[in-house]
């Protein structure tokens, strides 16, 4: 080992390290105050494992992307796969396996195809306004259901037709799961795997029980595609689908196909996983923010009424012309982060960066909390501004932010999908629809508490707000958009 320092972080106990700094939540702020006294690369360590945590763009474009053939790996979380989420790209090492998966779900969801889905997401937006409009207080379903239709349909052919179905059922029991706090950053058991033989009611035996208890369901939502499918090829009527394509490939005898069924459920399992929760979670973020900021919300829909007028729903090719609406949708996602934490890399070999020695097995964790929040790129970057990326004198010209999807060969293969997603169903619900504080029993408004889940995606806790049509007009233009299924 070369005689460098490692880099900068706090103090130290003898043999457990920084075992009891490690927050169970708001692990992306308590970073970002670290960065404060100790740089934009710290490392902390606990027994047998180095953490680095980056919380520049600068670095973690120098790290997870320039060299990004040392840090694509993924530390491994025994805990995980404990529950049953195997063989899912996420937890993958960096290796053959993993390239299998990344190319089966690059595939679907390149930059060139994603505008195929388009038609998709336009319906799914129009039944979300909809039945935001029939019953606004079940906004969070609505979001989930919007968010999971367009998904199901495109992984298994699956039409989602209300908020009260099986598989929507077993996905949110399986969320209610994953809101177990420090799945993602580790857990005393992926310290120490050996603790996963405990009994649950023993010291230590938490998240083991947890992970029994959660694997029958977590089975039930990678068995139920595939049965699905298999029963709808079996009657000649499957819809076109990422399963289906994939079986066939499976079944097709003069075709070359290196799947297997558990990788195909697998991916199908993982792409849900990763694109349902993040989405809707950002919703509800964006809903939070209009809540709070009124006047954020009546400028965009300026905007829209000049653009788009009163008499049509935006559509995608509106989008350059909606500077601010464009403004809005990244401030939404730089104010709180759905993923505040990223998910972790893992460094293949040792490596120097600046002087500073990351040894080999580095578990590295791109902050994109610390990212949104550096002082040195936001001005007051706690407030909700989504002028301050508009150029200079109107706005402050500060850079949109670029972390919310990862870094390198790891970044979110789901990115472009997810962009246009946000993109028709903010715009959307801000050409039609008026969100406000709701009232309490004595009229008296009330100010939604900014508090989140604290499990691997963080979205708010429930919340009040009122949800109305903008006129007479919009609720006409909403009850008679066309949801008919163009896919
Ligand atoms: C607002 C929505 C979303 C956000 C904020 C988000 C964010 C992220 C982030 C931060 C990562 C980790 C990147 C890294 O390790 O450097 C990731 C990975 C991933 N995302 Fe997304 N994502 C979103 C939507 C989606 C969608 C719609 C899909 C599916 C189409 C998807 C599928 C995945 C998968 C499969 C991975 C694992 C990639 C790998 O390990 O190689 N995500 N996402």
């Amino acid at each position: 080992r070369p005689k460098l320092p490692l880099p900068p972080g706090p103090p130290t106990l003898p043999i457990i390290g920084h075992m009891l700094s490690f927050p169970t939540s708001d692990q992306g702020e308590f970073f970002a105050e670290l960065a404060k006294t100790y740089g934009d690369i710290i490392h902390l360590r606990i027994p047998m494992r180095s953490f680095i945590v980056l919380n520049s763009v600068e670095a973690a474009v120098e790290l997870l992307e320039k060299r990004s053939h040392n840090y694509s790996d993924r530390p491994p979380l025994p805990l995980m796969e404990l529950m049953g989420f195997f063989p899912s790209l996420v937890l993958l090492p960096y290796g053959s396996r993993f390239r299998l998966h990344r190319r089966m779900i690059q595939q679907y969801f390149k930059r060139q195809d994603v505008v195929n889905y388009r038609t998709l997401q336009t319906r799914a937006t129009r039944i979300l306004l909809q039945n935001l409009v029939s019953t606004p207080e079940d906004r969070d379903s609505h979001l989930s259901q919007y968010a999971s239709s367009i998904l199901m349909r495109i992984t298994f052919g699956y039409d989602l037709t209300s908020g009260k179905d099986v598989y929507l059922d077993i996905v949110k029991s399986v969320n209610r799961w994953l809101d177990t706090p420090g799945l993602l950053t580790g857990t005393i058991v992926d310290f120490f795997p050996i603790l996963q033989h405990l009994p649950s009611w023993f010291p230590g035996g938490y998240y083991p029980g947890i992970a029994r208890r959660a694997k029958p369901e977590i089975q039930k939502m990678h068995d139920f595609p595939l049965a699905y499918v298999q029963e709808q090829m079996a009657k000649g009527q499957a819809k076109p689908s990422f399963m289906a394509a994939n079986l066939e490939a499976l079944n097709n005898p003069s075709g070359v196909s290196s799947n297997t069924i558990l990788d195909i459920t697998g991916a199908v399992s993982q792409v849900y996983a990763g694109g349902a929760e993040t989405t809707w979670g950002t919703l509800s973020m964006f809903f939070m923010t209009m809540v709070l900021h009124p006047e954020c919300q009546a400028k965009a829909q300026q905007e829209i009424d000049t653009i788009v007028g009163s008499k049509r729903l935006p559509d995608f090719e509106d989008r350059e012309s909606l500077p601010y609406v464009e403004c809005l949708i990244h401030e939404t996602l730089r104010w709180t982060n759905v993923l505040p934490l990223g998910i972790p890399h893992r460094s293949l070999e040792d490596d120097i960066y600046n002087g500073m020695f990351i040894p080999k097995g580095s578990v590295v964790f791109a902050n994109t909390r610390g990212m949104s929040l550096n002082e040195k790129v936001y001005s007051d970057p706690h407030s909700f501004n989504p002028s301050r990326y508009l150029p200079k004198p109107v706005g402050n010209g500060e850079p949109y932010p670029v972390a919310h999807f990862g870094f390198g060969r790891r970044a979110c293969p789901g990115r472009y999908f997810a962009d246009d997603s946000l993109y028709i169903t903010i715009v959307s619900i801000l050409a039609t629809l008026h969100i406000s504080k709701a009232l309490d029993e004595v009229g008296k408004e009330i100010i939604p508490e900014v508090k989140f889940t604290a499990g691997i995606s963080k979205h708010p806790l429930p919340f009040k707000c009122k949800v109305e049509p903008r006129s007479e007009a919009t609720r006409v233009l909403i009850e008679r958009a066309d949801t008919t299924d163009y896919f």
